[in-house]
């Protein structure tokens, strides 16, 4: 007799299917003093995870479910407020906090981003839209938090992963969401709406600021790592054929009434690593460490994803590669109508750290290959040319909102 599959079977068989090493931190990434043989096994888990594809997914991480959807709710009531109102809590630049409008950043340096962003680098409620949104101060800072410590836990394992001390990334991260403009380390809330090419007055839903779903739960509680044909995969087999690239755009990509319009273009995340939590498959494509195609990321309800960024790349001297991603406007219509939302942790050094490449003990097998001259020789053109962590980031910012500031 043909036996079907229970959940739990069919669950086990997606995850095979999965391109990211799974890591399961035993419900210890928040606690203040986790269990040293685990910080230990995750530490030599995540070094095969970053230097072979540049990211892992995290479960059990600690940090609950409810607690995100909570957030993402702040942050729907948060859009939903009148401009007026909005308009307080505006990113300035002088810091990165507060609120960034659809069509601001621009990542590629192209395509405006089709997204709603809170950012949040200060827990203090004066900060907050508490007023207006009663709770929200409260609930954001203790998942800011929960956040934090799950990057403590990180910097832990990372250190261990290249048999330094255990202290070493922590005392260069002791700012984090500290309020006092030391670290440029930000939580941050997003919200990309519905793509609806045309409504009832021939406007899209974007384009008028209304959220058609304010608020989805994910489809499935199944992991989602279903291969799908996307015709976008097409553009990675044309390199340099620019006519046949044009045409392939013309019936491949989405474009909205008022001209292109993307997610999230392409980009590696700035800092140390990122954390990101999704609420449902929108549209996340990553190009794994030593390959050139995108692919699509898919979705494991509840698991946070760590995302190896630039400043930890300068570090390991290029051993752990910044992760390329975007948020591409998925093909298919029951993804695309539907709203999606993300929260990421950007966990960045203080911002007087210097970033040397020589900071971290070369692998035994790079120091005996390479010789003492040369080793001298890039050593000194590398003391040349550090920049500390706020200059390495100030630059990055400069090139994602040039649109803005030129304007
Ligand atoms: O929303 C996402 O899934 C990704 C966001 C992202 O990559 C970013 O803001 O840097
Ligand atoms: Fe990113």
């Amino acid at each position: 007799m043909l036996k079907t599959k229970t959940n739990d079977e069919k669950a086990d068989t997606l995850l095979t299917k999965s391109l990211v090493p799974i890591i399961d931190l035993a419900h210890c990434g928040t606690e203040e003093c986790p269990v040293r043989s685990v910080v230990n096994r995750v530490g030599q888990q995540l070094h095969k995870a970053l230097s072979e594809k540049g990211l892992a997914l995290l479960v059990n991480h600690g940090i609950a479910d409810e607690k995100l959807k909570t957030a993402w709710d702040h942050l729907d009531d948060f859009v939903e407020l009148p401009t007026d109102v909005k308009e307080h809590y505006i990113r300035t630049g002088e810091d990165n906090h507060g609120y960034v409008s659809p069509g601001l950043e621009c990542f590629d340096g192209k395509i405006p981003e089709l997204r709603h962003a809170f950012n949040i680098c200060t827990l203090n409620a004066k900060d907050l839209p508490e007023e207006p949104l009663p709770g929200f101060a409260d609930h954001i800072s203790t998942l800011a938090e929960d956040f934090k410590s799950l990057a403590r836990f990180i910097l832990q394992a990372l250190a261990i992963s290249f048999d330094i001390p255990h202290t070493f990334f922590l005392e260069r991260h002791s700012h984090m969401l500290s309020g006092d403009h030391d670290n440029e380390t930000t939580l941050r809330l997003l919200y990309y709406p519905p793509v609806i090419e045309e409504d009832e007055n021939g406007k899209n839903e974007f384009i008028k600021g209304h959220c058609k779903y304010s608020y989805q739960r994910c489809v499935t509680n199944l992991p989602d790592f279903r291969p799908e044909y996307n015709p976008r995969d097409d553009f990675n087999e044309l390199d340099g054929d620019n006519n046949r690239i044009d045409e392939l755009k013309q019936t491949t990509e989405r474009r909205l009434p008022n001209g292109d319009m993307i997610r999230c273009g392409a980009h590696t995340d700035y800092g140390t690593f990122t954390l990101l939590a999704q609420d449902s498959e929108g549209g996340l494509e990553v190009k794994l460490t030593g390959t050139e195609k995108w692919q699509r990321l898919g979705h494991l309800p509840g698991a946070i994803l760590v995302n190896c960024g630039e400043i930890l790349t300068i570090w390991t001297q290029n051993r752990y590669l910044a992760l390329p991603h975007r948020v591409v406007i998925p093909e298919q219509e029951h993804l695309r109508t539907r709203g999606r939302h993300s929260i990421a942790f950007f966990c960045h050094p203080d911002n007087l750290t210097l970033i040397s490449p020589y900071d971290l003990p070369l692998p035994a097998d790079v120091q005996d290959t390479t010789c003492k001259k040369t080793r001298k020789k890039s050593f000194k053109a590398a003391k040349e040319k550090v920049y500390n962590a706020y200059q390495l980031i100030q630059k990055r910012f400069r090139e994602t909102y040039q649109n803005h500031y030129t304007s």
